[in-house]
């Protein structure tokens, strides 16, 4: 309260203006996720000792705070910015919020940048948005996007606190088929997968593999073969669950310098990517064309790092450029340009490995 007392009239009027909007009101009924007032009241006997009309001012001011913060690769709390938090999510989100890198930043506070600046977010354009057209960002990591509508709601209600009702949720069909059973006759002829027993064993089952990628304590890919066989009986190759197990494979056969491995089983999550977002990831097809020079595949190289130029070109001009550092761009072409080179010094492409 201190501090919002201290913030310019203008400044003040934006933050009340996010607890007047009818998406705050519903938030306010929604007791899923956030904490009540009498919550409050059991949590502090100085809370409770204050007036009622003050106890209402914190407690709406806590919550506009707990539905509209962000938080920044710079800071260990999360923020508010009135504008941002204007930003709606979409399960196939046409802009992303950007942080400055942490060399982008340094470099800034060396020129006499306010360190409050460096706490700034960029909203990025990843593709053409036509003019009326609703900008939104994710509220979900990237891998959580690529789980079908029922988990991918679960998330946002348990960790935001309301329905999603994007176009992608809305749109049910083309999950569905993402999470179809493998049938006796194989793919897509079989039920959805849906019932509520197998969803739970489903998402404990994803959230392993999501700690496995991130944590990485395989030493052998044995066991995770063995799933990926057993998972591969079950479930449909198509399904986003199998293509986890893959990309899972995909990572540690590139950290252990297997790159015809590490390709192989990362196609699945590209195919599954593309029909999930409509557009390529370009940190996944960069790894790819890595992987592919390692394998001495150029001419594939090449042209995966060529989709993946086109699709940065797609956004926004270059936030945050510093002088002599390379922006995302440049470190493609640079790339294309080795394998370029490549190709020169061997008079050909070389056989792929
Ligand atoms: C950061 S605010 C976004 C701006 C908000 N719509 C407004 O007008 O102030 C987050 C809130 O917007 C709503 N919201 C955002 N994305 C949504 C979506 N895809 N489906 C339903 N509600 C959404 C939810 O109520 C959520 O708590």
């Amino acid at each position: 309260m201190k501090q919002f007392n201290q913030m310019s009239p203008s400044r003040q009027d934006a933050i009340l203006q996010l607890s007047k909007g009818p998406d705050f009101l519903a938030s306010l009924r929604s007791e899923t996720r956030h904490f009540t007032k009498e919550t409050l009241q059991s949590a502090s006997p100085e809370f409770s000792q204050l007036n009622e009309s003050l106890q209402d001012q914190i407690w709406s001011m806590m919550r506009t705070f707990d539905c509209n913060s962000f938080s920044h690769s710079r800071s260990k709390s999360q923020l508010l910015y009135p504008t941002l938090a204007r930003v709606n999510h979409s399960c196939r989100p046409n802009a992303v919020l950007g942080d400055p890198k942490p060399a982008e930043q340094d470099a800034k506070l060396h020129s006499g940048l306010e360190p409050v600046d460096l706490l700034k977010k960029a909203l990025i354009a990843i593709e053409e948005i036509p003019e009326g057209e609703e900008i939104t960002v994710s509220y979900l990591s990237e891998e959580d996007l690529l789980e079908p509508r029922p988990q991918r709601r679960q998330r946002l209600m348990d960790g935001f606190g309301f329905e999603c009702f994007c176009s992608r949720c809305l749109d049910e069909d083309a999950d569905r088929v993402l999470r179809t059973f493998r049938s006796a006759e194989g793919e897509g002829s079989t039920g959805t997968g849906g019932e509520p027993c197998e969803e739970m064993h489903v998402s404990s089952f994803a959230d392993f593999l999501t700690k496995l990628s991130k944590e990485e304590p395989l030493s052998s890919p044995d066991e995770l073969v063995a799933i990926a066989e057993t998972a591969s009986e079950t479930l449909a190759p198509s399904h986003w669950l199998l293509r986890k197990v893959h990309y899972v494979l995909s990572c540690f056969y590139e950290k252990n310098h297997r790159p015809a491995l590490a390709v192989e089983h990362l196609q699945g999550i590209l195919d599954l990517e593309l029909r999930a977002l409509g557009r390529i990831s370009p940190s996944k097809w960069e790894q790819k064309g890595d992987q592919l020079v390692m394998k001495g595949d150029l001419p594939q190289a090449f042209e995966c790092y060529a989709q993946v130029l086109k699709a940065l070109k797609l956004r926004s001009p270059e936030v945050y450029p510093i002088p002599g550092r390379d922006m995302p761009c440049e470190e493609i072409r640079k790339k294309l340009r080795s394998v370029l080179d490549g190709v020169t010094a061997a008079k050909g492409y070389p056989s792929a490995a």
